[in-house]
């Protein structure tokens, strides 16, 4: 398996939260098996653990408990500051342990100056780097930058929980790092940990299983939405995407939903491009829309001119609801798709939609498995490993991210597959689809397409699921729109 950033491995682990399984427990596994490792390599001596205020010193915390229920063992614990400045529950947790622990000394010293009169940092057989890990931001501060002198001056074996402190797992420059023997990363690799030249910190590199659940990985959870880019601060109007969403004539509900959709998501600016028999009913329905009308009552090529010049001004193109399928709409379709940078394609547009598009543009497709089975030219395997081949290499085949819908939807770049399970049964009834449309084109229009795309589809199903609770099967697309706030401040 291939190695990941720490970021990912922060969306695993808030994935795992969501699924149930506590950082407590993860904290547990990580730091049995650096006891694991250390009663390997030696089966008794003097062991010092240096520990940060973040959860790698709380590794920390628990790989000392674990060995120090072999009296074989003589077991010194330095937390770098004071116990009451612990960052996370879990950590605290874990610290309170350590008085009931048996270890032989366990200290809080904050000072840089007290940590270099500490007198145990000699004839320790390992010492233990668990001071900063995945965590870190920038040049070490104090006093972690004098304990990383320290055990680098030492000449004991230095095993580094997770990453050698003041290294980047991902890559980034190194100020100042641990020169580590050893160092146990867990659950997969990471990016930075293969990187020519990076043994030099890192020593040896192990990789720790700590029991993460497959699907924490697999599907899409509320971990993956701490990957989405975040609003500046100093934003202006328009940094947060502009999406421009192409439908409507056929129909005028669909267009309007995946604005409002959009908008929802956290969009600045969304404009609905419809021809002119229904924008002023697409209008109507809400005073946060700006809609252009277009000439004739369904999109036809005389369109173009004028939508040329909106997707200049725009992010994306969400290109497809509520469009019908007349032939002159879906030619009109076919010469508009090169013309974007950006584009959603979705409903009618994906109906004699011809691949791979011919055009330096990035796409994700939203079709459900019947449409996909259209575009595919055969029909689709009902396992779900077989399901994810199909629709990658599909992907892969004509450049695109697909989006197929269904109980499971299943997500792909070509490269990666991702799974959801969010959505229900009420999610059934019409307009549901032009919701998710609008959600992706929103992320879209400022994330790459596979986050994009992955986040959508979890948003729309989890806002469902929100409105389940209250509408049960009487849900309608608006509920769900009601709902996307909710689940995005979840965590952004
Ligand atoms: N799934 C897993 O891989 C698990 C990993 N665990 C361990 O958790 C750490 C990451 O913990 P976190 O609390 O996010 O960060 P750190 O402990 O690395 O450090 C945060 C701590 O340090 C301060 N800080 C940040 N930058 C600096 C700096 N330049 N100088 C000084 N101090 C800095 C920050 O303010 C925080 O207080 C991961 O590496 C694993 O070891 C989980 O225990 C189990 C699951
Ligand atoms: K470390």
């Amino acid at each position: 398996m291939s190695s990941i950033t720490s970021s990912k491995m922060r969306a695993i682990d808030a994935n795992c939260t969501y699924l149930g399984l506590s950082p407590v427990q993860l904290m547990e596994n990580a730091g049995a098996a650096i006891a694991r490792e250390i009663m390997s390599k030696i089966s008794s001596g003097k062991v010092l653990f240096v520990a940060g205020r973040g959860n790698n010193g709380g590794d920390a915390f628990v790989a000392a408990r674990h060995l120090a229920t072999n009296t074989n063992y003589e077991v010194r614990l330095i937390l770098l500051g004071h116990s009451s400045r612990i960052r996370t529950e879990e950590s605290k947790q874990n610290f309170s342990l350590l008085s009931y622990s048996g270890l032989t000394e366990l200290k809080e010293i904050a000072d840089s100056k007290e940590l270099e009169k500490y007198s145990g940092w000699k004839d320790n057989d390992i010492i233990v780097d668990g001071v900063l890990g995945s965590g870190i931001k920038g040049a070490p501060r104090e006093p972690e930058s004098t304990a990383i002198a320290l055990i680098n001056s030492s000449n004991s074996f230095i095993i580094s929980i997770d990453s050698p402190s003041g290294y980047d797992l991902d890559g980034g420059e190194v100020v100042k790092s641990v020169i580590a023997d050893m160092t146990i990363t867990f659950h997969r690799m990471k990016t930075g940990l293969e990187l020519p030249g990076s043994e030099k910190y890192s020593g040896l590199v192990k990789v720790a299983p700590i029991g993460v659940c497959r699907d924490a990985e697999e599907y899409v959870g509320m971990g993956d939405l701490m990957s989405l880019s975040r609003r500046n601060r100093d934003a202006h109007k328009g940094n947060s995407g502009r999406v421009l969403i192409i439908g409507g004539g056929a129909y005028y509900g669909a267009p309007a939903l995946a604005a409002l959709a959009a908008l929802r998501t956290g969009a600045d600016i969304v404009t609905v491009a419809v021809p002119e028999n229904v924008a002023d009913t697409v209008a109507s329905f809400s005073p946060n829309l700006i809609v252009i009308p277009l000439k004739g009552d369904r999109l036809n090529p005389s369109n173009i001119p004028v939508l040329k010049n909106l997707l200049e001004t725009h992010d994306v193109a969400v290109i497809g609801p509520g469009l019908g399928r007349e032939k002159e709409t879906l030619e009109t379709v076919e010469q508009l798709l090169p013309l974007c940078r950006k584009a959603v394609v979705d409903a009618d547009a994906l109906f004699e939609l011809k691949l791979p598009i011919k055009s330096e543009g990035k796409f994700i497709l939203t079709p459900h498995s019947a449409e996909f089975s259209r575009l595919y030219g055969s029909e689709i395997p009902e396992e779900l490993d077989s399901k994810k081949n199909v629709v990658s290499s599909f992907a892969s085949d004509n450049d695109v991210t697909v989006v197929m819908k269904g109980k499971v939807d299943v997500i792909s770049d070509g490269s990666v597959a991702r799974l959801n399970r969010t959505g229900n049964a009420g999610m059934t009834v019409g307009g549901t689809g032009d919701v998710l449309t609008g959600i992706t084109g929103a992320l879209f229009a400022v994330n790459d397409a596979m986050d994009a795309a992955s986040c959508a589809v979890f948003i729309s199903g989890a806002a469902g699921d929100l409105a389940f609770k209250n509408k049960g099967n009487g849900l309608l697309a608006t509920d769900i729109i009601a709902r996307i706030t909710d689940v995005i401040l979840g965590v952004l």
